[in-house]
C-alpha cells in the first residue's frame, strides 16, 4: 500500500515510512493512494473473530508488506492483551435503537488506547529494524493533547528505548484525572509541558515543528496525534467489531461520534470505503462547533476555543477534516494545498460544492450545549443505568436527536470512562464514578511537569535541548 499526503507535495511512503513520518513534509497529511474494499462475504466471514484477530484482518491490506500478516498479529495480540474487557470494545443496548460501544477498557481509559497501545509497538518494530530506506532509527514525538491522547500516548511508549515523548497540554484544561494520569509518569524518555492557551494553539505548535528545518535537520520528528495515519487505521476497527454484531453486511448500523479532530469519526468513514455497511456518520460536537457549522453549511471557520465540561473535544481546529475534505473533493492535492494555506491565513475557509456534497452523503452533525450534554449524562443513568463521560453524552445526545430511521441501529461510541470527569457526571446523575483499581493510587503519585508560555520558541528550545539528535 503507498501513503500520498492530502497536498501532493510530499514523498509517497509505504506504512512504515507513513507511521515514522507522521505528517508530510508538505504540511498535509497522509492517506492510503485508495481505499481496500472488502466484499459482503469477506465481511460476513470477519463475524464472530476475536478482536485481536479481527484487528490485523482489517489493518493488512494499510499494512500491505510492512508487516507479514503473522507478525500484525503477534502485536495486535500484545496491544489488545493490555484490555481489561476480553470482548476489547463491548457492545451495550441502551434501548430499543441506541448502543454503546465502550472503547475504554485499555490502561488510561479513552478509546486513544485501542489506537496507541498499538502505535507504541508499531514505533518499537519499526525502529529496531536495520535502516531499510535510510529510515529513521530514533524518534523525537512531539504531541498535543486536550486530555486523552497524551496519557494513552505516554503509557504507549514510556521506557521505551530509541523514543522520547514531549506532550504539549492546555494548562489548566485538562481534568485533574487526565493530568495526572500524564504528569506522574516518570519515565526519563516522558516530557509533559503545561502551556498557557488552548488545544489549537499546542497543536499548532506541533504541526509547526514537524516543518521547522533547523529541527528537522537534527531530530527525527515523529507523532502521535491522529495526523498519523496508524492512529486512524487501528481506530477503523472497531467500527467492524460492532457492525458485526448488528448484523452487517447484511444490515445497516449508523454511529455517532463525539467528535473534536476528526480523527474517530474519519476512522468510520473508512469503514464505509472499505464497504462495512454505514447508514450514517453522527458528528456530535460541542459548543466548540466548527465542525457541525461546516457540515451543515459549508462555512469552516474557526472562533476561540470555549472551555467546557468535555475538555477533548475543546477543539476548534480540526487536523483529520483535511483528509475528508481531499477524499470527498476528488483527491486533487494541488487544489486542497491551496484552500487549505487560505485557511491557515485567515482561520477561515467555504466548503466546495463538491466536498459539502460528498460529506452530506455519509455524515450528519449536531451540537450539544452545557444543558443538553447535561440532560444525555442524566438520560443514560435514570433510562439505562449508565453513567456516561461528559464527551459520550454529548454523542448520545446527538444520536438520539439525528432522526435516523427507527429500524437501524445507532451506537454511540464511549470515548472515555466516566471516572476521568467525576465532577460533571455526579452534578448530572448524584453518582461520583470511581476510578478502576487499576489507576486507583493516582492522586498519591508524584506529578512532574514543566510549565511554558504559548511561544513556539521557548517550546521548541526546551524540545531540542532534552531530545537525542538523529543517530
Ligand atoms: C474522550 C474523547 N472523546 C472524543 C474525542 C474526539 O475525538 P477526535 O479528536 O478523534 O474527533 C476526544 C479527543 O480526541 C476524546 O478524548
Ligand atoms: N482529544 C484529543 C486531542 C488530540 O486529538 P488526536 O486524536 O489528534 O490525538 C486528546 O484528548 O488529546
Amino acid at each position: 500500500m503507498e501513503y500520498i499526503s492530502t497536498r501532493g507535495n510530499a514523498p509517497v511512503l509505504d506504512f512504515e515510512g507513513a507511521t515514522l513520518a507522521g505528517l508530510a513534509s508538505d504540511g498535509g497529511l497522509y492517506v492510503p493512494r485508495e481505499w481496500p474494499r472488502f466484499s459482503k462475504d469477506e465481511i460476513a466471514a470477519l463475524a464472530g473473530l476475536p478482536y485481536a484477530e479481527l484487528a490485523a484482518k482489517v489493518m493488512a491490506p494499510f499494512v500491505g508488506e510492512s508487516l507479514s500478516y503473522e507478525r500484525l498479529l503477534e502485536l495486535t495480540t500484545a496491544a489488545y492483551g493490555r484490555f481489561s474487557h476480553a470482548a476489547v470494545t463491548p457492545l451495550k443496548q441502551l434501548d430499543e435503537q441506541q448502543w454503546l460501544l465502550e472503547l475504554f477498557h485499555g490502561p488510561t481509559l479513552a478509546f486513544k488506547d485501542v489506537a496507541l497501545q498499538l502505535l507504541g509497538l508499531l514505533f518499537e518494530e519499526f525502529l529496531g529494524r536495520e535502516s531499510k530506506n535510510g529510515g529513521p532509527q530514533n524518534l523525537t514525538i512531539v504531541g498535543a493533547t486536550s486530555g486523552d491522547t497524551g496519557s494513552a500516548a505516554i503509557d504507549a511508549v514510556a521506557g521505551r528505548a530509541k523514543v522520547d515523548i514531549f506532550m504539549l497540554h492546555p494548562k489548566g484544561r485538562v481534568s485533574d484525572v487526565q493530568r495526572r494520569q500524564m504528569t506522574t509518569v516518570l519515565a526519563p524518555n516522558v516530557y509533559n509541558i503545561a502551556i498557557e492557551g488552548s488545544f489549537d494553539d499546542a497543536q499548532a505548535m506541533v504541526k509547526r515543528i514537524f516543518n521547522d528545518k533547523a529541527v528537522t535537520d537534527r531530530f527525527n520528528i515523529g507523532a502521535v496525534n491522529s495526523i498519523n495515519w496508524a492512529r486512524l487505521m487501528a481506530q477503523v476497527v472497531y467500527y467492524f467489531a460492532a457492525a458485526l454484531q448488528l448484523g452487517a453486511p447484511h444490515r445497516e448500523v449508523a454511529f455517532s461520534v463525539p467528535t473534536g479532530n476528526f480523527g474517530d469519526v474519519f476512522a468510520g468513514y473508512v469503514a464505509a470505503q472499505m464497504g462495512l455497511p454505514i447508514a450514517r456518520l453522527i458528528v456530535a460536537t460541542n459548543v466548540n462547533d466548527i465542525l457541525h457549522r461546516a457540515l451543515s453549511t459549508g462555512d469552516y471557520s474557526a472562533g476561540t476555543v470555549t472551555p467546557t465540561a468535555a475538555p477533548s473535544m475543546d477543539i476548534q481546529v480540526s487536523s483529520n477534516f483535511e483528509r475528508l475534505l481531499f477524499d470527498v473533493g476528488g483527491r486533487d492535492g494541488v487544489a486542497l494545498a491551496e484552500q487549505m494555506a487560505g485557511f491557515e491565513a485567515n482561520k477561515a475557509m467555504t466548503l466546495t460544492n463538491a466536498q459539502r456534497e460528498g460529506a452530506a452523503a455519509l455524515f450528519v452533525s449536531a451540537r450539544a450545549d452545557a444543558d443538553e450534554m447535561a440532560q444525555a449524562i442524566r438520560w443514560g443513568w435514570e433510562a439505562a443505568g449508565e453513567l456516561l463521560d461528559p464527551h459520550t453524552a454529548i454523542g448520545i445526545h446527538a444520536a438520539r436527536n439525528a432522526g435516523i430511521d427507527a429500524s437501524t441501529p445507532v451506537v454511540t461510541l464511549a470515548t472515555a470512562h466516566p471516572a476521568k470527569f467525576p465532577d460533571a457526571v455526579e452534578r448530572s446523575t448524584g453518582h461520583r464514578p470511581g476510578l478502576p483499581e487499576r489507576v486507583g493510587d493516582l492522586f498519591e503519585r508524584e506529578e512532574r511537569y514543566a510549565e511554558l508560555p504559548g511561544d513556539y520558541d521557548a517550546v521548541c528550545a526546551y524540545v531540542t535541548q532534552r531530545a537525542t539528535a538523529k543517530a
